[in-house]
């Protein structure tokens, strides 16, 4: 029981807990915050108040610390963090310590270092190939031996609400005869979970599927912002480059993997049985559920307990060549689809191409328009039967720069 005064249905109860970055409006210092029901914790200072021995490596300006500090200090910092919010006598040393969420700024919490995203959605794999390739089979024959993905670009990886500026460059149309230069016209959102590297590898060397809670310090929403226009007159055969680099948004609190145990299922099923090194104890997905509102009004619900590979096969799969990873490395998992067509992660699918739109706030639409916002928000079960939150990723796009 802590001494805060929570309500029941918090989506940050003790069981979440996640990490962020924060500074106000009379004090631009950006600290490490942990969110606690409609609260921020200060996190260094509560550390200090208890005399951790933690309190000196989140007190870098930015998670940079925690992440590269590895998994026994995360475990302990959250074991410090349970102790300092239940036990009673701390509570006149912490309370000023705590500030009230909608009154703070929230940055992007680590440094990003390299950024890939994956593919690991059969059902969003299925509908882009068939959307993207109409005359060939709609899963590649790899798609079921490996999680397929691309290296994209960290340096453009924002936090949630920074605008996102409508990308220019080289768009043709399957009924065009050459290709024009200008600002993208098929802006398209992914709704997506990734999974944020604390402790790295040494090139070389690979990290085993069993390995994932050694290397991952947590889980963030992920946009990933898509110009599809762009992507399909460039993407053949290199892949995704230009269409897709120019700004991934990620929500700016970092769950930790501890927070989501209860969140843990099985993957649907993996048919044929993947190599030796994609199989392990480790291979559960994960009972996330995504809403994905348009200019404020819910249009789908993304449910990565359907995705096809796992966390840990994903980054199994990313290293097994022997590249290395760093701390603040970030790996998506890609669009998060289901079955169902109010299940679909991204607008292209959603609207199948343009070709059947979707109503948002009474108008007809498909792809986005200067001004709209997209808010992708996330919930999983939490350890004490509740649920938790992720918060929420936000974006507006803006117009393209002249
Ligand atoms: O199939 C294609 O050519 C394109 C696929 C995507 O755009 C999806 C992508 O970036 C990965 C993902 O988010 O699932
Ligand atoms: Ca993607
Ligand atoms: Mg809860």
């Amino acid at each position: 029981m802590t001494w805060l005064d929570l309500p029941d249905d918090t989506l940050f109860g003790l069981d979440n807990l996640p990490y962020g970055l924060f500074s106000t409006p009379t004090d631009s210092r950006r600290r490490v915050g942990v969110a606690v029901g409609d609260q921020v914790l200060d996190l260094a200072a509560a550390l200090a108040a208890v005399g951790s021995t933690h309190a000196e490596v989140v007190d870098s300006g930015s998670l940079d610390g925690l992440l590269a500090a590895g998994r026994p200090a995360w475990d302990a910092v959250r074991a410090e963090l349970a102790d300092l919010l239940t036990d009673p006598a701390r509570a006149e040393s912490i309370r000023p310590l705590l500030l009230p969420r909608s009154g703070v700024h929230l940055h992007l919490p680590f440094t990003v270092g390299d950024y890939v995203d994956f593919y690991a959605s059969e059902h969003h794999a299925t509908n882009l190939g068939r959307l993207f390739r109409p005359d060939s089979e709609p899963l590649m024959p790899n798609w079921k031996h490996l999680p397929v993905g691309y290296h994209g670009r960290g340096g453009t990886v924002v936090v949630s609400g920074t605008p996102v500026v409508r990308p220019c460059g080289q768009r043709k149309a399957p009924d065009e005869a050459a290709p024009t230069y200008g600002p993208s016209r098929r802006l398209d959102i992914e709704a997506e979970l990734g999974f944020v590297v604390g402790t790295g590898s040494l090139q070389g060397t690979r990290i085993g599927v069993d390995d994932l809670a050694d290397h991952v310090f947590g889980a963030v929403i992920v946009n990933d912002w898509s110009a599809r226009d762009l992507q399909a007159w460039e993407y053949v055969p290199l892949g995704p480059h230009l269409g897709k680099s120019f700004a991934t948004s990620i929500s700016p609190w970092v769950v930790p993997l501890a927070a989501l145990e209860a969140a843990r299922v099985p993957l649907p099923g993996q048919d044929p049985e993947p190599l030796e090194y994609l199989r392990g104890r480790e291979d559960w997905g994960l009972d996330v559920e995504l809403v994905v509102a348009w200019n404020g009004e819910e249009v789908s619900r993304p449910p990565y307990r359907e995705m096809y590979w796992s966390p840990a096969q994903m980054l199994a799969h990313l290293t097994v060549n022997g590249a290395s990873t760093r701390s603040g490395d970030l790996y998506a998992s890609g669009t998060v689809s289901g079955p169902r067509r109010e299940q679909r992660g991204a607008f292209i699918e959603l609207t199948w191409g343009g070709a059947e739109p979707v109503t948002v706030q009474g108008e007809q639409r498909t792809f986005l328009a200067d001004g709209d916002e997209v808010v992708i928000s996330a919930t999983a079960p939490g350890v004490g039967g509740g649920r938790i939150g992720f918060g929420e990723v936000a974006g507006t796009v803006v117009p393209a720069a002249p």
